[in-house]
């Protein structure tokens, strides 16, 4: 497994090693030695997560006020563009965002530390979205930073989904803006 700097520090791409064959691929999906001297964290996981979204469904940007999750995202199924913001107030990279393609092709996952708020536009039919959690989910500290917060300005490939808006959920309708996050 290799990893990819991103614009945001402490974010990281890996890029698992596939072994393919006649039979079709093998790889190691998680390796705590491997993740650990990567990311140069002791990290451990919780909590395995699982989503399925069909095209333009826009799940995010969502982030945990206390008890804030690390995650290790990718797609097993489609395709997804994947952004994470950093909204860690004291970060030099506080109010910038980073984003990219996962999906089943490239097999390509990201680390989104504790901190930052994470979400995705699912791009394909649909989207099979797998992730591990570095803590538990405490829906009362949950809260949604707006998708189109004008100060954050993420670059969403809405032109890939063909229609007009995402498919938000109702929560997600409600998201915050960066400068009135807690
Ligand atoms: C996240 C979560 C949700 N749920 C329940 C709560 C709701 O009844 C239902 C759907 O929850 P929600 O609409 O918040 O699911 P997503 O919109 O996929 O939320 C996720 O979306 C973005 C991509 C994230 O980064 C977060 O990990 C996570 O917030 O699952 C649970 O029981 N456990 C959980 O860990």
């Amino acid at each position: 497994m290799k990893a990819l700097p991103t614009s945001i520090p402490d974010v990281l791409i890996l890029e698992p090693r596939v072994f393919g064959d006649a039979r079709g691929f093998f790889m190691e999906s998680f390796n705590q030695r491997v993740f650990d001297e990567l990311t140069g964290t002791r990290h451990q996981f919780v909590q395995d997560n699982h989503s399925r979204s069909a095209r333009g469904v826009l799940r995010g940007l969502h982030f945990q006020t206390q008890q804030p999750q690390g995650k290790l995202v990718r797609v097993v199924r489609g395709s997804v563009f994947d952004v994470a913001v950093d909204i860690r107030k004291e970060s030099p990279t506080f109010g910038q965002w980073f984003g990219l393609e996962l999906s089943e092709e490239n097999q390509r996952m990201l680390w989104v530390p504790p901190g930052l708020a994470h979400g995705f536009l699912v791009l394909s039919e649909t989207a099979e979205f797998l992730y591990k959690t570095t803590d538990y989910y405490a829906p009362q500290h949950e809260a949604t930073l707006a998708w189109n917060d004008p100060d954050v300005a993420v670059a969403w490939p809405c032109h890939a989904i063909d229609m007009p808006q995402p498919l938000l959920s109702a929560k997600d309708q409600q998201g915050l803006a960066l400068h009135q996050l807690p």
